[in-house]
């Protein structure tokens, strides 16, 4: 009822045990809060929060044009109503070294189990996308130290995202990976690698947990957990594949109630009240309720049935 019971600091030592090297466990996107609890009761191991689906969320394309704030509050909400642990995406980090630390403390603030920053320049773009920009190796260190400097919590997964396996070739981003490891980094994410055996590379050369992303329409063939398992993968997300799957089911009765003029043909598709109602734990709430009342109080009986409503006085018409 109302927020998750399990603090954030749990949540962080939980994602901690979880990131084994081949554990390869599954982190949906949530695109909002009752998302997060659907991941949740289908038993997955964390939430994702995706750069890409809180900037199309609020109709603006992934470049960058998010703030902290918005990015911070909305994770927050997320994170917030699931007992799972959730990574957000921090994008380049807002700012300078600086911003990065500031952006790591939020994001702390607002109980997210761990983010990943970039090191794309701004305007940054999708990692699946065609000519990307990356800074030099100086700055993305500085980033990344001043991002594992910040935070407050040891538990707090600073991961650390690199681009540019797409600008330089895969020995590049293994490079990097390995310095940014040495800056402080506690995991990579290696962003658009081509095959498996890129994959597995890259987990070879490094001994922290390595993120596969797949999403679909990128650059990557969307290998299964089985196979992102045995390359040595310790998290694999689905960033945008729930706002996707929602907003195809949303064109798609759109388009019915248009054709048919009525929704009739796609009811049989669609989430019940009683699921909906399930998700949100309704039933918690009546319960609150009924034990918030089943009390006695000297000259207050507040175990009586509620009264009947008045009937409404009647008022003469002028
Ligand atoms: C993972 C990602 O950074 C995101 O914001 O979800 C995106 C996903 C996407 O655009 O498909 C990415 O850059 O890969
Ligand atoms: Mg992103």
């Amino acid at each position: 009822m109302l927020y998750s019971t399990v603090t954030p600091e749990r949540k962080r030592r939980t994602l901690r045990e979880q990131l084994v090297p081949g554990a390869a466990r599954q982190f949906p996107g949530a695109f909002n809060p009752l998302s997060a609890r659907l991941i949740e009761d289908k038993g997955y191991d964390g939430v994702y929060i995706s750069g890409a689906v809180l900037a199309n969320d609020l109709g603006l394309p992934d470049i960058g044009l998010t703030t902290l704030t918005e990015v911070a509050t909305r994770a927050g909400q997320i994170a917030r109503m699931t007992d799972l642990p959730a990574i957000v995406d921090a994008d380049t980090g807002f700012g300078e070294p600086m911003n990065v630390a500031r952006t790591v403390q939020e994001l702390e603030h607002a109980g997210l189990a761990g983010c990943h920053i970039e090191d794309q320049f701004n305007p940054k773009r999708c990692g699946h996308l065609d000519g990307k920009n990356v800074v030099d190796l100086d700055t993305m260190v500085k980033r990344i130290a001043a991002a594992a400097d910040a935070r407050r919590d040891p538990d707090f997964l600073i991961m650390a995202r690199t681009d540019v396996r797409a600008t330089d070739g895969l020995q590049a981003a293994v490079d990097r990976a390995r310095a940014l490891v040495d800056a402080g980094a506690d995991a990579i994410f290696p962003e658009a690698l081509r095959s498996l055996e890129e994959f597995e590379a890259v987990c070879r050369a490094v001994d922290v947990p390595v993120l596969a992303n797949m999403t679909e329409f990128g650059k990557s063939e969307l290998f299964t957990r089985a196979q992102l398992a045995a390359a040595g993968i310790a998290v694999v997300i689905y960033p945008v594949t729930l706002l996707r799957s929602a907003m195809g089911a949303a064109e798609r009765v759109l388009e019915t109630i248009a054709a048919d003029g009525t929704q009739q043909a796609a009811v049989e598709q669609m989430q019940t009240r009683q699921r909906l109602y399930e998700l949100v734990d309704y039933e918690a709430y009546n319960r609150f309720d009924s034990s918030v009342f089943n009390f006695q109080v000297p000259g207050l009986d507040a175990t009586r049935e509620p009264q009947a409503p008045q009937a409404p006085t009647q008022h003469p018409q002028p």
